[in-house]
């Protein structure tokens, strides 16, 4: 860390294994600098250890599993900028580590399977994201990585996914009520009956009325927008390209919706869609072409999931100039 923050800004990054997080978190370096952001994992808090949930058949998903009064008391002293002693789970051994220092640093990410299902932590966050990943994405994502990268079979990476599912629904999934913005990836409208889960469908929920977060919108704030971009300006190959824009209610509150269906052929095209878009929360035009750009490589930076996970990451940024701008005009003030 460089200086001591005035003010930690605190992001919430929830969703299952597998489901983009890691990825999300690179996108973020980008935007705020490994030296100013620090990430919680919040592994750490598991309170059980592999053999002693093996033993009593409780998941890791499980809150009972989990250390929630620690999380919050830890969480809540590093935002009020105090160092802590957090506990370290190791995924090598499936033990828990001798604890380690951190320090509160301006901005400081919680992230794993649990940021917002405890009130109290739930209340400590200043910006968060859900990722919702549908079963049949989660699937080909989750077997594609662990059968080529890990050596498992097809089913028991099925089976793996299964075993989790009843927890996943009961405590992982309800969370995303809590959540600023939804990230959900869909399987394509634009191929009957596809399987191959390569071109996908991706909407972006934003919440409306939170305190400084501005909805991006396509044209028309508060319309209802379907539009085909290919064309003269963006290269489409099949199926094409489809955008959507509209609001809609989610778990009784408003969102606004933003959605990519397709793949980007040529990701320099991108800037196109960007100038059609307003309250991006970029610092000058093409920044968010350009952030994708630098990272083409990262899965999903050729359709919406890398293009919404930027987004999400400059909307992150907007809240962090907001909160501490505010905080030292208060500190003028005094
Ligand atoms: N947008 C994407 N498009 C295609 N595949 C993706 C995408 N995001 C993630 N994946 C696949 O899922 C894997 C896991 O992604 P990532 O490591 O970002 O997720 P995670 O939530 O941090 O997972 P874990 O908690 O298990 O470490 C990647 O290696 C990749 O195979
Ligand atoms: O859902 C998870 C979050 O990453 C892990 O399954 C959980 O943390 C348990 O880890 P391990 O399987 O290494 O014991």
């Amino acid at each position: 860390m460089t200086t001591k923050p005035e003010r930690v800004v605190l992001i919430g990054v929830a969703g299952d294994s597998g489901c983009g997080k890691s990825t999300f978190l690179r996108r973020l370096i980008d935007l705020f600098g490994e030296e100013f952001m620090t990430v919680i994992c919040l592994d750490d808090y598991h309170s059980l250890d592999r053999k002693q949930r093996k033993e009593t058949g409780i998941t890791a998903l499980d809150p009972r599993a989990n250390n929630f009064d620690l999380m919050y008391e830890q969480i809540k002293a590093l935002k009020e900028g105090h160092e802590i002693n957090k506990p370290i789970y190791n995924h090598e051994t499936g033990m828990i580590d001798p604890p380690e220092i951190v320090k509160p640093n301006h901005i400081v990410v919680v992230e794993g399977l649990h940021p917002l299902y405890d009130e109290r932590v739930r209340g400590l966050l200043d910006f968060s994201v859900y990722f919702d990943i549908s079963d049949e994405v989660k699937i080909a994502w989750k077997i594609q990585r662990d059968m080529a990268e890990r050596g498992h079979r097809y089913e028991d990476v099925l089976a793996a996914i299964n075993s989790r599912k009843p927890d996943f629904q009961k405590y992982i999934e309800p969370q995303r009520e809590f959540a600023d913005v939804v990230l959900q990836v869909l399987p394509t409208n634009l191929i009957k009956d596809d399987t191959e889960r390569k071109v996908l469908r991706v909407r972006m929920l934003q919440r409306e009325g939170k305190e400084g977060f501005e909805p991006a919108y396509l044209f028309d704030e508060g319309s209802t927008i379907n539009w085909t971009p290919c064309g003269r300006k963006l290269t489409c190959s099949y199926p094409g390209m489809q955008l959507y824009y509209g609001s809609d209610v989610y778990y009784g509150r408003y969102v606004s919706v933003l959605e990519v269906d397709g793949q980007f052929d040529n990701l320099e095209e991108v800037i196109y869609i960007e100038t059609h878009l307003s309250n991006t929360s970029t610092k000058y035009q093409g920044e968010l072409t350009q952030l994708l750009l630098q990272h083409r490589e990262y899965p999903g930076s050729n359709n919406g999931t890398g293009f919404f996970q930027v987004l999400t990451g400059l909307k992150m940024r907007a809240t962090y100039e907001r909160l501490t701008a505010k905080e030292a005009k208060l500190a003028v003030q005094v």
